[in-house]
Formats: structure tokens, sequence, C-alpha cells
């Protein structure tokens, strides 16, 4: 059974509306308590026709919607003009701009019903500086604001993408959220990294109720759309592209194909981590900031050289393989160098990598750079390492190995200090590793030729098993070998 509210009933009166707030810290000029008594009148007068709320009780309507309102006013500085995001029937902007009469403030609500009952009553209410913007608020809205502030709305991310075309830089982002919000402010806060910094996550209960509430407040740290495309613009760094027939779009398309990207020398980085680790670590590399149309500016880490291309949304869903939503990368292939026997090894682990899905190359090389191996080379049988699905793999990992193309599997002489893994071999705590080695895991599926099954080391496993993948058996094998680097006495 639905639980009664235990607030006594109040009689409703300007009074009454005063005395309530004052107890809960907030003292109204008459002026105020007169206009929230008369948007408090139409909210009433209006609400079964037009279901603009569904707290009816007063006390309860005075604190929950109209007090919650001010509240933030009272916890920071306010700036203007403010954008109240999906205000619905004016909360919190109304009972804020009537605290805050110098505040500019615009009211956004895609509802038309509900537009026009902001229009009538911003109208009864007798407020300037108030504009209303009837329409859903996108990306593509370049009004500029100084501030944001949203309740009620959707989660964090979803209101950060809509607004990258109206907050300014430097202006806040403010969410008024209840209690559990954690998992959707650790989710902004990882994607949003370089856009947007968490200023104040400030947690507080509405005076005169058990209600928690949270207020987050963002800083936004990246440049509004509409000011970053208009410098790319005049100097030639920004294209946008409609066309499947599009020459560059071609280009980009056949970064996705290991054939393309040998031609092309180009390779498409996606995944928002990956995206940001690549920029710190390679930013010469980077040639374009691939977004979709209305989608997030190139960040400052972007340098000059980078143009920003905008693609239409099934030109953009074409290139984005994984589905990432977030603007890709296109980038230069650093050079790879052939390595030859001859060559010889460098100290420590070089590990040689045959495997042909393109996930298992990326995972190995992230695996790699983990453990601190010298260089990576990737047999002619190997999925080429700067496949998209090798760099999603690798996190990144590609970008900061040395790599070297080599010879087939079947050409490594076996005179080399080489430690092979495959089942048949002997178990792996019984291996030494040489101060200089390589270390060969077998392919998918055949595993290694027969001369290097002879002088093998195996991963011990249950019996009656599927062989480990061979990615994660040279994971295994490369922890041992750093294992016993670390504390040799226990090898
Ligand atoms: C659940 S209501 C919350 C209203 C008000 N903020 C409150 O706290 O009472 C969400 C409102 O946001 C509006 N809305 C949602 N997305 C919007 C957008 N992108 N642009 C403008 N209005 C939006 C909806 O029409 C709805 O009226």
């Amino acid at each position: 059974m639905a639980q009664r509210s235990m607030t006594p009933s109040v009689k409703p009166s300007p009074q009454a509306l005063a005395s309530i707030l004052e107890k809960s810290g907030v003292r109204a000029n008459a002026q105020q308590v007169h206009q929230l008594w008369i948007y408090h009148r139409w909210l009433r007068k209006h609400n079964v026709e037009l279901n603009l709320t569904r707290v009816h009780n007063f006390d309860n309507m005075v604190r929950k919607l109209y007090l919650d309102s001010i509240l933030p006013g009272l916890m920071v500085s306010l700036p203007s003009p403010l954008m109240d995001l999906g205000t619905g029937p004016g909360m919190p902007g109304i009972p804020l701009k009537i605290f805050n009469p110098d505040l500019e403030v615009v009211l956004a609500e895609s509802r038309q019903h509900r537009v026009r009952f902001l229009e009538d009553v911003c109208a009864a209410l007798g407020l300037s500086g108030v504009s209303i913007e009837g329409r859903r608020i996108g990306p593509s809205y370049d009004r500029p604001v100084r501030g944001v502030i949203t309740r009620a709305v959707e989660s964090m991310a979803e209101t950060m993408e809509r607004i990258e075309g109206c907050l300014e830089k430097g202006g806040l982002l403010i969410f008024m959220k209840g209690p559990h919000c954690d998992d959707e402010l650790d989710r902004a806060v990882r994607r949003f990294e370089g856009r947007f910094a968490l200023k104040e996550d400030r947690h507080y209960v509405i005076p005169g109720t058990p209600h928690r509430r949270r207020l987050v407040v963002f800083v936004r740290q990246s440049e509004r759309a509409a000011l970053v495309r208009q410098a790319a613009s005049a100097s030639g760094r920004h294209k946008r592209m409609a066309s499947f027939d599009n020459a560059a779009f071609k280009r980009l398309q056949k970064a996705l194909t290991p054939r393309g990207i040998r031609k092309e020398g180009l390779c498409l980085v996606s995944g928002a981590k990956v995206v940001r680790d690549v920029l710190a670590s390679r930013p010469n590399l980077v040639q374009a900031w691939i977004s979709v149309a209305g989608g997030p500016p190139p960040p400052s880490a972007c340098g000059e050289h980078v143009t920003w291309l905008e693609l239409d949304k099934n030109l953009f869903e074409t290139l984005d393989l994984f589905g990432t939503g977030h603007p890709l990368l296109s980038v230069q292939v650093p050079p790879i160098l052939y390595w030859t026997p001859e060559n010889g090894l460098g100290p420590g682990c070089t590990l040689f990598v045959p495997f042909q899905d393109p996930e298992n190359v990326g995972a190995v090389l992230r695996t790699a750079a983990a453990f601190g191996v010298t260089a990576v080379v990737l047999l002619k049988e190997s999925a080429h390492p700067f496949h998209p699905k090798a760099v999603r793999a690798s996190a990144g990992a590609a970008f900061r190995l040395r790599l070297f193309f080599g010879p087939s599997v079947a050409d490594l002489p076996t005179t080399l200090p080489m430690i092979a893994l495959s089942q048949d071999g002997c178990p792996l705590h019984e291996a030494i590793f040489p101060e200089t080695f390589g270390l060969l895991a077998g392919l998918e599926g055949p595993g290694l030729p027969e001369p290097w099954r002879r002088q093998a080391v195996a991963i011990p496993m249950v019996p009656g098993v599927e062989s480990l993948n061979a990615a994660t058996a040279t994971a295994v094998a490369l922890y041992e070998w750093r294992r016993r680097a670390v504390n040799p006495a226990r090898g």
C-alpha cells in the first residue's frame, strides 16, 4: 500500500509559503513571495489539464519543487545566461529567476503545451530577462550560454553531448540529482575527460524533508563547436562529408582493410580512451578528428595540423566499426621496419607474433606493453597491427611498442635463442629464460611447425580441455618471465 505523506496539511497562502521558506533558511522579499505565489497558482490551475507535476500537497510543492529549485542558487554562483534544459513547467528555472532577478535565464522545453504554459506564466509574472526556447535542444543548438542547469531530465552523459554546441568554454554545467548517481557520474567523468572537469559534488537534504539530493557541477574545458568550426574552416582544416562518393571518405574507408592500411599508410582509431591515449602519445601522427555532423569538435590536444572531418550519420557509422559513437582519429601508420634473423635480438624479450586474428594481435600487443617486452616482430602470417580491431584490442599499445615486420614462422632459424609455446613442450616452470630471448607463440589452430615443437614450453593445464587462446598463453608466459626477473630467487 502506498505510504501517505506525514506532512501536516498547511492551508495554502502567500504567508504560509513565506513561512516554510524562512524556516528552511530562505528569506524571501515581498516581491518574491508574490511571484512564487502566482507561479504556484498557475501550476495548480493548469496541472489537471496539462499534467505538469505529480506533487500536489501544498507543503510538498513548496519544499520539493520551489525550495528544491531555489537551493542551487545558494550553493553555487550561477552563471548568466543560464539555460534550464528540460525545464518542464519551469523548474528550476522560474523559482531560480525569481530569487536571482539579475540572472538571464533561458527556459528550454520541447513539449509545446508546456512551452505555451511557460510563455503565459512568465508574462503573468512580469519576468524580464527570461527567454523560452520551445524546441528540443541537441548538439547543433548553438546559442551561447555561460551555464546549463538541469533537473530530472536524462543521464549526465546525454546532457553533456546535447549541450556541445551552446555551453561556452569555462561555463558551468549543473546537475540536480538524487543521491544514487555514482555510476552515471563515473561514466560521465571518464567519457568526457578533457571536455568537462568535475568541480563540485555536493550532498544535501531538502530542509524539512528526508529527501537527499546531490548538486553535481562540471566546468566545460573545451571550446564550443561553432567557434572551433569557424577557426578550422578559416584555415582550411574543416571538411563536411555527406556522400559515400567523396574521394576523401573512400580513402578513410580503405583504412578498414589490411590492404587499404598498407596502401594508404593510414589507420582508424576508435574508443574514447584509446583516442585520448593516441593523442597524448603520438600527436604528430594524427591527421584527422572524425566526428558525426554536429558532434564534438577536436580537443586542444589535436595540434594545428589536424583536420576536423564532420560526417553525415550514415558515413560516420560506416567507419565507426564498433559503434562507439565517439569521434575517431585517422592516424598515419608509424613506420615499421623489417626484421631479419641477421638483426639478432635486443636484450630482454622480443615477442614473435604469427596470429591471424587482428583481435588476438591487439590483445597480445597490449600484454607485451604491460610486461615490458623490448620489441615485437609481426611474422608474415600475422594480421596487420593497425587493423582497427587490433588497434582497439591493443588499447593503443600498437602506437607505443617497437614493432617490426618479420619473415614467415617457417623461415625463422631454429638457432635463435627462442622460447616457443606449444602444448606438447616441457612445463613452463621448468623453462629457463635467457637474458636475451625470443618468445614465439603458436598460430591459432595449427600451432607451431614441427622443429619448434621439439624445444617448446607448455603451460600446464587440466587434462582434456581445449588449448589456451594463443594471446592468453603468451600472457601467461610473459607473466612468468617477469615474475622471475623481479624475484629470481623464486624461479
Ligand atoms: C521529467 S521533466 C522534468 C521537468 C523539470 N525540469 C522538473 O524538474 O520538474 C523533463 C522535461 O524535459 C523536456 N526535455 C527533455 N529533453 C529535452 C531536450 N533535449 N530539449 C528540451 N526539452 C527537453 C521534456 O519535454 C520534459 O518536459
